[in-house]
C-alpha cells in the first residue's frame, strides 16, 4: 500500500540518506496507521500523465487529474476507478483547467484542498505539455511563445501555486504528522542534448531543468527551517523536488508531433526507441521510490544526462561521476556526428520545403 511511513521517513533500511528520502515507501508502510496520499497529476488525461495516474491509483493513492478537455478527463477517472487498489477508500477527481494561466493553478490547489478535507495534496506531478517540432525560422514566433507557455509555464505556474501553499509558515500546532511532500516535473532528455528541429520545444524543457535545480537548492532553506518546527513557525512539511527526463513516449502527443517533424530530426533521433507511457511511468515511479532527483528512463537517456550533469545534485556520487566521464567521452564523437549529419542533409537535399506554417 502506498502511504506515509513516519518511522522510516529519513531512513530506508539504511540505504537512503535523509537528503534523498523515499518518494513512496510502498514496501514499508503500514496501511492501517497512515492515511492515503493525495496526488495531483497535470496532463493526467493522456499519455504519460494518464499512465502515472493509473499506476498510482493501483498503489492506493487518491488521484486528481488536471487538463483542459473534460471528456478525456472523465474517461480517465473511470479508468482510475477500475484500477484502484481499494475502491471503497480511494477517491478520484478531475479538474478542467488551462494551466498556462497562473490563476487556474491556484484554483486547482484550492479545489483539491477543499476536496481533500482541508489538506493540501502530498504529491504534485507536472506532466502537461506537448511538442511542436520544426526548424527555428520555419515556425512562427507566436507558436514558439505558445510552446514556452505550454511546456514551461504550465509547470512553473503549477510549481508556484503548489509551493506557495506548501511552504507557507505555520505554527508548531499546524505541523503535519506525515512530513513529506513531493513536487515532480516532467522534462525531456532534450534539455540535456540539442537536436535540430526541436528549437520551439527544447529551450522550454531546459528552463524547467534550470528551475528544478534552483528549487532543489532553495527548498533546503525551508527544509532547514522545518527541522526547527517544534520551536518556530515553519512549513507544514518537508518538501522534495524531482524531475523526470523521458526519451520518446508513444502517446497521442507523440503521434501529432511525428506528423510535422522534419525528416532530419527523425534521422538524428534514430537511436531513440520510444517507450510506452506505462513503461516510462513505471520506471519513473521506481526511481522516485529510490529517492532519485534527476531521473532518466533508459540507458541512452542516462548517457545524455551524464554529459550535461553540470551542477545538478547527484543521485549517486560514484555512479553519476563515472557515467559523466563515460558520457563526455562518448559525446566527443556524438557532437560532431550530429552536426555533420545536419550539414550533409543540407548538402544532399537543399533547403527544406516546410516554410508554409504561417
Ligand atoms: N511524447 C514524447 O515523446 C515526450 C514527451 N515528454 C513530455 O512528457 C509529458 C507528457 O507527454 P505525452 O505523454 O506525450 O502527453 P500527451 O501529449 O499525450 O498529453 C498531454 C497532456 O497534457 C494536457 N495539456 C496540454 N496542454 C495543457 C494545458 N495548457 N493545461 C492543462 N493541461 C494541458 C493534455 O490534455 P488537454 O489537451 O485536454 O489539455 C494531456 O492530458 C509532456 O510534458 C511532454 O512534453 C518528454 C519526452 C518525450
Ligand atoms: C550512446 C548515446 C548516444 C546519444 C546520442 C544522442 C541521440 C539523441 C536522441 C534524441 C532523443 C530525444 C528524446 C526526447 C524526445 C522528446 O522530448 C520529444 N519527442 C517531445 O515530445
Amino acid at each position: 500500500m502506498f502511504g506515509f511511513n513516519r518511522k522510516n521517513e529519513f531512513q530506508v533500511e539504511g540505504r537512503v540518506s535523509a537528503r534523498w528520502a523515499p518518494f513512496l515507501s510502498t514496501h514499508l508502510s503500514s496501511p492501517a496507521n497512515y492515511p492515503l496520499q493525495t496526488v495531483v497529476i497535470t496532463g493526467g488525461s493522456d499519455g504519460m500523465g494518464r499512465a502515472v495516474a493509473g499506476q498510482l491509483a493501483g498503489k492506493g493513492a487518491h488521484v486528481v487529474v488536471v487538463a483542459r478537455t473534460a471528456s478525456k478527463l472523465e474517461a480517465t477517472v473511470e479508468e482510475l476507478r477500475s484500477k484502484a487498489l481499494n475502491t471503497l477508500k480511494q477517491r478520484f477527481l478531475y479538474i478542467c483547467a488551462d494551466l498556462t494561466d497562473a490563476n487556474e493553478c491556484d484554483r486547482v490547489i484550492s479545489e483539491v484542498t477543499a476536496w481533500n478535507d482541508g489538506s493540501a495534496p502530498d504529491v504534485v506531478w507536472c506532466c502537461a505539455g506537448f511538442c511542436h517540432p520544426g526548424f527555428f525560422t520555419d515556425v512562427p514566433i507566436s507558436i514558439q511563445r505558445q510552446q514556452m507557455d505550454t511546456v514551461y509555464w504550465t509547470a512553473a505556474n503549477m510549481a508556484h501555486a503548489t509551493l506557495r501553499n506548501w511552504l507557507a509558515p505555520v505554527p508548531p500546532s499546524g505541523q503535519m504528522r506525515n512530513p513529506r511532500r513531493h513536487l515532480i516535473f516532467t522534462c525531456s532528455t532534450l534539455a540535456f542534448v540539442p537536436i535540430a528541429g526541436y528549437g520551439p520545444y527544447s529551450p522550454a524543457k531546459a528552463a524547467i531543468r534550470s528551475l528544478s535545480d534552483t528549487l532543489s537548492q532553495e527548498i533546503e532553506m525551508y527544509n532547514g527551517a522545518y527541522t526547527q518546527r517544534h520551536r518556530n513557525t515553519a512549513p507544514a512539511a518537508d518538501v522534495k523536488i524531482h524531475t523526470v527526463f523521458p526519451m520518446g513516449i508513444l502517446s497521442p502527443g507523440f503521434d501529432n508531433e511525428q506528423k510535422i517533424k522534419p525528416e532530419l530530426t527523425k534521422m538524428l533521433e534514430e537511436s531513440d526507441k520510444p517507450q510506452t507511457p506505462e513503461e516510462v511511468s513505471q520506471i519513473a515511479i521506481q526511481a522516485l521510490e529510490r529517492g532519485e532527483y534527476l531521473i532518466t528512463t533508459m540507458f541512452v537517456g542516462n548517457v545524455m544526462k551524464g554529459t550535461a550533469l553540470g551542477p545538478s545534485p547527484r543521485n549517486n556520487i560514484v555512479g553519476d561521476t563515472f557515467m559523466s566521464w563515460l558520457s563526455n567521452l562518448v559525446f566527443l564523437q556524438v557532437i560532431p556526428d550530429l552536426r555533420s549529419k545536419a550539414f550533409n542533409w543540407g548538402k544532399t537535399n537543399g533547403l527544406p520545403q516546410t516554410t508554409s506554417e504561417e
